[in-house]
């Protein structure tokens, strides 16, 4: 394998502390927390300068921190692909999934996924499913505050992602609580350490047991999911049938990615089931993370709290509409969109800049290309970015970078400021731009504004809140708050 030459002849610079033979490998050992501090402290050393990284585990690599490298890792999927170094370290958990290959079998899964996402089948979740499972989240929180308890948020947004996502890609009931999930929490939290452990492959077979259970409960679920979309199929086949059914709109949506997926991928029982599993991590875990790690830093800044809710009475009182009303089911939230919560929305996106639901990104070199600053980088070499760092980049976001302050995201006159996917890689770029932004963007403008005008939240724990070992960003421990229901 060739090894890293520099940038226009000159080598690249290493970070400090970079040891004889294991490099830069110790820290990669260290919880990831005190890792993603090492990748802040080196971009406020190098700045925009692509540095060496070497790691025992890695093929020969460097870290990119300028946008312009990130742009150019983006538009050409061509040179930077997934790649065999991070195939075989999460083949296990994503097999053949749309997060996992390159080439035509990720086309054609996106293909289905971009079916699935469509506008029509995004009115249904704003203006059905969301406000269905989000009042099923508002009936709990207002029983746990009746009773004084201490609620989990993380699972209560958990439970809201898993519900959505069962329901309209699968047709299925999915929860937060159930085997699956926590068999899939575990595996990725095991996946992750394996990019930290050059000895994984010896030390899983001692210590494994675990994760090769979890690995076979997830495994068990997928096919559950491909089943129950044949049985679902034949339901919905005989309903229409039946001139006294009236199936809901949801009902008719309902299952859509992975009939989908049934129809490219025909009787391909196992690449159909690695495709509806990725979908629903990606869909659903990253979502209930953002929303989590929102809530936790409004808890620090009551008077964001304020302006949210101001903004949203706001537009309730203007359109003379009540959120919680005893002729819908669920909750009257369908007047929420991105477009009329500019506030808001800027403080969804403050709490993903600090709190990225993919904090690290790793692509490998398919042949040998030479960045827009000059780095050559040979053939099968690995580029890394981490999303964590680069958002905390003072020379970008100014010497306030590591404050809350979502008013950075909006121009003097209110609006939404965008920025480019390489200057803020939250949801990826490039053709592989995250699929599920207007998903995601379409469920913050909901239960940010619902649950704040709906309760008040009181940390119930007592330290700052980390995230666990995982190929996400989960909040370790949860996010546990006492709630009060508020007087609309
Ligand atoms: C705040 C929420 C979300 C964030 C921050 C996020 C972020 C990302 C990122 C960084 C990637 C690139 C991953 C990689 O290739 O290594 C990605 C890919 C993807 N996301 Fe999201 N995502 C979110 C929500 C969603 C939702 C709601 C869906 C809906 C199903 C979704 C579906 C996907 C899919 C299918 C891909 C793979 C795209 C491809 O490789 O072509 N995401 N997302």
């Amino acid at each position: 394998m060739a090894l890293l030459e520099g940038r226009n002849g000159v080598p690249l610079r290493k970070p400090p502390n970079t040891l004889p033979i294991v490099g830069n490998g110790i820290l990669f050992l260290r919880p990831r927390q005190k890792l993603f501090s090492w990748f802040v402290k080196c971009e406020r050393r190098f700045g925009n300068e692509t540095f060496q990284i070497s790691v025992p585990t890695l093929p020969p690599g460097v870290v990119i921190n300028d946008p312009k490298n990130l742009d150019y890792v983006f538009k050409n999927e061509g040179i930077f692909s997934k790649g065999d170094f991070f195939k075989k370290l999460s083949w296990d958990l994503f097999g053949n999934g749309i997060i996992n290959v390159d080439g035509e079998l990720w086309k054609a899964q996106r293909k289905a996924g971009l079916a699935f996402l469509n506008a029509s089948n995004l009115r249904v979740l704003t203006d059905i499913a969301l406000p269905r499972y989000l009042g099923r989240a508002v009936e709990h929180l207002q029983i746990q505050a009746r009773a004084r308890k201490v609620v989990g948020l993380q699972s209560v947004f958990h439970e809201i992602t898993s519900q959505l996502m069962g329901k309209m890609a699968y047709d299925m009931e999915m929860h937060a609580n159930d085997d699956f999930t926590v068999a899939f929490d575990y595996a990725s939290g095991a996946i992750t350490e394996r990019f930290q452990n050059p000895l994984w492959s010896i030390t899983e077979r001692f210590t494994g047991s675990k994760f090769r259970e979890a690995l076979d409960t997830v495994r068990s679920f997928g096919y559950k999911i491909v089943d129950s979309a044949a049985d679902s199929k034949a339901k919905k086949q005989g309903n229409h049938s039946n001139p006294e059914s009236t199936p809901d709109k949801l009902d008719e949506v309902s299952g859509s990615l992975i009939q989908s997926l049934l129809e490219v991928f025909g009787d391909n029982r196992e690449i159909v089931s690695d495709s509806a599993l990725n979908y629903l991590s990606a869909g659903r875990d990253t979502v209930a993370q953002a929303l989590t790690w929102c809530i936790y830093l409004l808890m620090q800044h009551g008077s964001i709290i304020e302006n949210i809710r101001d903004e949203a009475r706001a537009l309730l009182e203007n359109t003379q509409q009540t959120l919680l009303s005893s002729h819908n089911e669920g909750v009257n939230s369908t007047i929420f969109t991105p477009t009329s919560l500019p506030y808001t929305m800027a403080t969804f996106y403050e709490a993903l800049r600090l709190y990225p639901p993919i904090p690290f990104e790793i692509k490998q070199c398919e042949r040998p290309t030479t960045l827009p600053d000059g780095t050559f980088l040979p053939e099968k070499s690995i580029v890394f970015w981490c999303t964590w760092a680069m958002n905390r980049s003072t020379t970008r976001w100014g010497d306030d970078a590591d404050s809350f302050r979502p008013e950075r995201w909006l121009t003097e006159d209110g609006k939404l400021i965008t920025k480019s996917a390489a200057e803020f890689p939250v949801f990826n770029g490039g053709p592989r731009l995250c699929l599920g932004k207007r998903m995601a963007e379409l469920l913050a403008a909901q239960v940010i504004p619902t649950v704040l005008l709906t309760f008040d939240f009181t940390p119930a724990y007592g330290v700052e809140r980390v995230s666990k070992s995982s190929l996400t960003l989960p909040m370790k421990g949860g996010l546990p708050c006492l709630v009060k229901t508020k007087a609309l």
